[in-house]
């Protein structure tokens, strides 16, 4: 039996790609982490394992509390951890993140991505930062519809921006839960977090946010793909962004709220990041019902940038959305907590920097993805490679769960130390929309894992099935 020792903790091997924490001390269940050996060694100097050793002992914790290949430390739960609770449990705002719905979009086309020259490429990204507001802070463009709508977009989700005119009807069906996630409440939500929202819709934010041009650089699997309507030469289009400062203000009140509840309840919590209030009670509920209000956000925010994406691709190519063929792919959340059911047990599951990929049959996939399971969408870094991958019958034993990225490999503070030429050999031939290398170096392809590395841990442990590879043509980030 293989042990290693890590940051004062016993790793048991549990067969391929797999590391058992046995619990100990107050943990209530095991913690497990996927990762291979060289992965394993960047847990060294990470506070990663502290954190999933933590979160295992939250009352209602379910076996085991799970480290993602991509995992790094967070606040509270490390990025990468899923964590389930059953009902009589606590539900805690840090498991979830600050960018409540972060999540990323997948729109494909009818374009041979090859006809993208250089100049055609940054005149894209320059049309796409005049509809689409980018770093943080920033306030919409739509702010005069999406005020008006925004009591029924945290109610109702995407479907109040489609009614409002941003898409079509039939992209619900290719966004995780329909586009909304039922509970939501705003009259749970502070006045603050409201007024940051209300101006916010249809903005991409700062830092790890982005809109890419890809294109469809390799087909791993070739009757998923056609299934996904993916094609080698394809042009495609990722959108990484989140709830923006609703979610963030969102986040922010209920962790004070929840650390408070938690002593008044006598639920010993580890860390302030873990603030957790028992499911039942007033304030967790009331934390499920904003954080609804959040994810709804964040899908409708995905849906506008997508709509004024594709206006961008019509003002340079000259042609109409349905000449040039782009249509959802599909969009999913990887900060989210969701009631599921897991081995007949419902459960609320917490994922933290982590995709959920259900198998082909699962009844919970959108009837399109129904028999091949819906696609889940890896990002790799804005010089590297991006994954479509689906989730086997063996991802039950990580509650249908994957890695959300490559993950993070230096802190920001780290990354600033990359020189020009380190960062423009990263980048090669990929175009980028800000003046200064300095602008976006700590987002640099180098800060990030080796993203094949990370994803070939799931599939050599039969969890995922990688359907094709991208790679950046042309990025514009969120930068200040
Ligand atoms: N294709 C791109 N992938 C990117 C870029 N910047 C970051 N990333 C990857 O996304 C995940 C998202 O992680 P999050 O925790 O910040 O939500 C990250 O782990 C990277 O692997 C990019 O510009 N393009
Ligand atoms: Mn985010
Ligand atoms: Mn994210």
């Amino acid at each position: 039996m293989a042990v290693d020792i890590i940051q004062g903790y016993t790793l048991v091997k549990d067969g391929v790609n797999k590391w058992r924490i046995p619990k100990f001390g107050k943990m209530r269940v095991d913690a497990v982490v996927y990762v291979n050996d060289s992965l394993k060694e960047l847990l060294r100097d990470d506070q990663s394992l502290r954190q999933l050793v933590n979160a295992a002992s939250l009352p209602g914790v379910v076996e085991p509390v799970i480290g993602m290949p991509d995992i790094h430390e967070g606040f509270g739960l490390p990025i990468g951890g899923v964590m389930a609770i059953e009902e009589k449990g606590v539900i805690s705002a840090g498991a979830v993140g600050y960018d409540i719905n972060c999540g990323v979009r997948l729109i494909r086309s009818d374009l041979e991505a090859d006809y993208f020259t250089k100049d055609i490429l940054y005149k894209l990204i320059e049309r796409i930062e005049h509809y689409v507001p980018t770093g943080i802070g920033k306030k919409g463009r739509h702010k005069g519809i999406t005020r008006v709508i925004f009591d029924d977009v945290v109610h109702n989700g995407v479907e109040a921006v489609i009614k409002a005119g941003f898409g079509k009807k039939s992209d619900l069906e290719y966004i995780e839960e329909g586009g909304k996630l039922e509970g939501a409440d705003i009259s749970a939500v502070s006045e603050e977090a409201q007024e940051r929202g209300e101006e916010q819709l249809g903005t991409l934010g700062g830092g790890n946010h982005f809109i890419e041009i890809q294109k469809v650089e390799e087909i791993l699997e070739e009757n998923l793909a056609e299934k996904f309507g993916l094609f080698k030469g394809q042009l495609a289009v990722m959108i990484h962004t989140g709830s923006r400062g609703f979610g963030h203000q969102i986040a922010t009140d209920y962790t004070k709220i929840l650390w408070e509840a938690a002593k008044r309840y006598g639920i010993e919590v580890p860390e302030k990041g873990l603030a957790a209030a028992p499911i039942k009670s007033k304030e967790g509920q009331n934390y499920y019902k904003a954080m609804a209000a959040a994810v709804n956000f964040a899908f409708s925010n995905r849906q506008i940038i997508m709509f004024d994406v594709i206006r961008a691709f019509e003002d340079v190519l000259k042609k109409s959305e349905e000449e040039m063929g782009f249509k959802l792919v599909y969009d999913v959340a990887h900060n989210i907590a969701k009631w599921e059911v897991h081995g007949g047990k419902r459960m609320l599951v917490h994922r933290k920097g982590a995709t959920r990929a259900l198998p082909a049959g699962h009844p919970q996939n959108p009837p399109s993805y129904r028999d091949t399971g819906h696609p889940a969408l890896i990002p790799g870094s804005m010089g590297t490679g991006s994954y479509v991958v689906v989730g086997t019958e063996k991802a039950a034993e990580t509650f249908y769960s994957v890695n959300h990225g490559a993950g993070r490999r230096l802190s920001r503070n780290q990354a600033k130390k990359i020189s020009k030429e380190e960062f423009e050999r990263s980048m090669g031939d990929v175009v980028y929309n800000v003046r200064s290398y300095k602008d976006i170096v700590d987002e640099s392809p180098l800060a990030y894992k080796d993203v094949e590395t990370v994803v070939s841990v799931f599939e050599e442990r039969g969890i995922t099935i990688p359907v094709a590879k991208l790679i950046p043509l042309a990025v514009v980030k969120g930068a200040d």
